[in-house]
């Protein structure tokens, strides 16, 4: 006897089709297709200006598209249905969509006179109307994972880049949402303290089935957390595969051009800081 299975494949939770963003007639995303699947970790690497930010802005509805369309969860981003048509999104239909997706920046934007518990309870207290003691409580299991735990009635000025990006990353994860934006999270700190913010990823990576997409200039970072990697040059995708295949096995001479010249960056970097330390 045979049985009939159904496999259904997952339905991807974001989708770009033919996206294209232009900036006073100039265009920086060109027709842009992107499937990004449950759980699904992507790193996007490529040149300054290439688009990278761009890319995330549009989904954390930072940014409009000038053509093309955004699903999440299979609901239009920037249009939604009134009276059986499809009309552009009003605040509230972004603000119900913009819920399901966290963003941590490369400046942290954390509110200046909260302490660390209230930044990271804030927005459950006044988005979600969550009452305060179940907030506080979801908070600090959240400080607790990214190891504040003992900074949690300190002041944002009181902590360094990496403990206030830490915030910022509880800050995003506290909202449970079902994709994370990491935009360029490490560019803003001093070397010694990107570890610890990259580690900090990482264990949410291993950890959790999050999806997300990280624009990223630390490429070892990339090739240990993504099941995905995305070039970007000139306003599209270039290439993408696995980090075997695009670190490995380069194809286009744009990304080999890139590797290469980010190869010597690293090699200098390397050379100085070996240099200073032998100074000192
Ligand atoms: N609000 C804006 N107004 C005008 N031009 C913009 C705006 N935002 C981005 N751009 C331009 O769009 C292009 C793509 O920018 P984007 O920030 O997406 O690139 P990126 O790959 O993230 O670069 P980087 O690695 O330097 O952050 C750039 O030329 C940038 O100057």
């Amino acid at each position: 006897m045979s049985q009939n299975i159904q496999t259904s494949l997952p339905e991807p939770i974001v989708r770009y089709r033919n996206v294209t963003k232009a900036f006073d007639n100039r265009v920086v995303l060109k027709q842009l297709d992107l499937d990004i699947m449950p759980g699904e970790k992507i790193a996007l690497i490529g040149p300054s200006g290439s688009g990278k930010t761009t890319i995330a802005r549009l989904l954390m509805t930072l940014e409009q598209p000038t053509s093309g369309t955004i699903e999440v969860n299979g609901e239009m981003l920037w249009h939604m249905e009134h009276k059986g048509k499809l009309v552009p999104a009003n605040e509230k239909h972004l603000h119900r969509m913009r819920s399901s997706i966290g963003m941590v920046f490369q400046h942290f934007n954390l509110f200046p006179h909260m302490t660390i518990l209230r930044n990271v309870m804030e927005a459950l207290v006044h988005v979600r109307k969550m009452p305060k003691q179940q907030a506080k409580e979801r908070a600090l299991e959240l400080l607790h994972q990214v190891g504040l735990q003992h900074h949690t009635k300190h002041y944002p000025a009181q902590l360094s880049g990496g403990q206030k990006q830490r915030v910022a990353i509880a800050r995003a994860l506290v909202m449970q949402p079902q994709i994370l934006l990491f935009d360029e999270v490490t560019s803003a700190l001093d070397p010694e303290l990107v570890g610890e913010v990259l580690d900090v990823i990482k264990g949410i990576a291993d950890k959790k089935d999050t999806a997300m997409l990280l624009i990223t200039h630390e490429m070892d970072f990339a090739r240990d957390v993504a099941d995905r990697i995305l070039f970007t040059d000139g306003g599209v995708i270039v290439e993408q595969g696995t980090p075997e295949q695009i670190f490995e096995n380069p194809q286009s001479p744009r990304l080999r051009a890139f590797l290469t010249r980010f190869l010597k960056e690293r090699q200098y970097e390397l050379a100085s800081e070996t240099a200073a330390a032998g100074v000192q």
